[in-house]
């Protein structure tokens, strides 16, 4: 069995009267994050770790921010054609391990609802799949409010 892993970051502004879509969940707060898609900072992150770990570069170049086509799309469809990406390449994915870091609100609670949307798009069980969050300690843009990160470490699989 030939394995690889990969690692995947991504951030994006939030602001007020934007959707706050993380993981496929639409999360109620007073600010969302925005970008040329639904701006789903979990999933990107997850796409990018996955995209790396196959060496089939980064999720920008497959779905460029200035193509309409991706304009507003709902990141699980990036996932989903991402994963088709590796599947042509012969590769299954192992796990997902991923990090969100922002000061609010409270991802625990949404964690199972992310882990369903998650495995439907990647076609795998909620089990291989690890989400978890922090806050920045209120400190730097993490910790105003200005932006969310998300991290993500992917480990994926092949016959030799
Ligand atoms: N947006 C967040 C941030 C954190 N959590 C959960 O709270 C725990 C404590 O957070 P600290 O940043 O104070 O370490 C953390 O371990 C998470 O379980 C959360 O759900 N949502
Ligand atoms: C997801 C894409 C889709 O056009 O746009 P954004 O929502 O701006 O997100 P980013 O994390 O900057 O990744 C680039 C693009 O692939």
């Amino acid at each position: 069995m030939k394995i690889r892993v990969g690692f995947g970051f991504d951030v994006h502004q939030l602001a007020e009267k934007h959707p706050f879509i993380m993981g496929g969940v639409n999360l109620e707060h007073h600010s969302g994050a925005f970008g040329h898609s639904d701006a789903d900072v979990l999933v990107h992150a997850i796409c990018d770790g996955l995209l790396g770990a196959a060496n089939l570069r980064d999720i920008g170049f497959h779905f460029s921010n200035t193509d309409d086509r991706w304009k507003g799309i709902s990141s699980l469809l990036i996932l989903k054609e991402c994963v088709s990406l590796l599947k042509e390449k012969g590769w299954e994915i192992g796990n997902i391990d991923a990090m969100l870091c922002l000061e609010a609100p409270k991802i625990n609670p949404h964690i199972p609802q992310m882990k369903l949307n998650i495995a439907w798009a990647a076609g795998i069980s909620e089990d291989d799949i690890s989400i978890k969050a922090t806050t920045n300690e209120t400190m730097g843009f993490i910790g105003r409010q200005e932006g969310v990160v998300a991290y993500a470490v992917c480990l994926i699989e092949k016959e030799k």
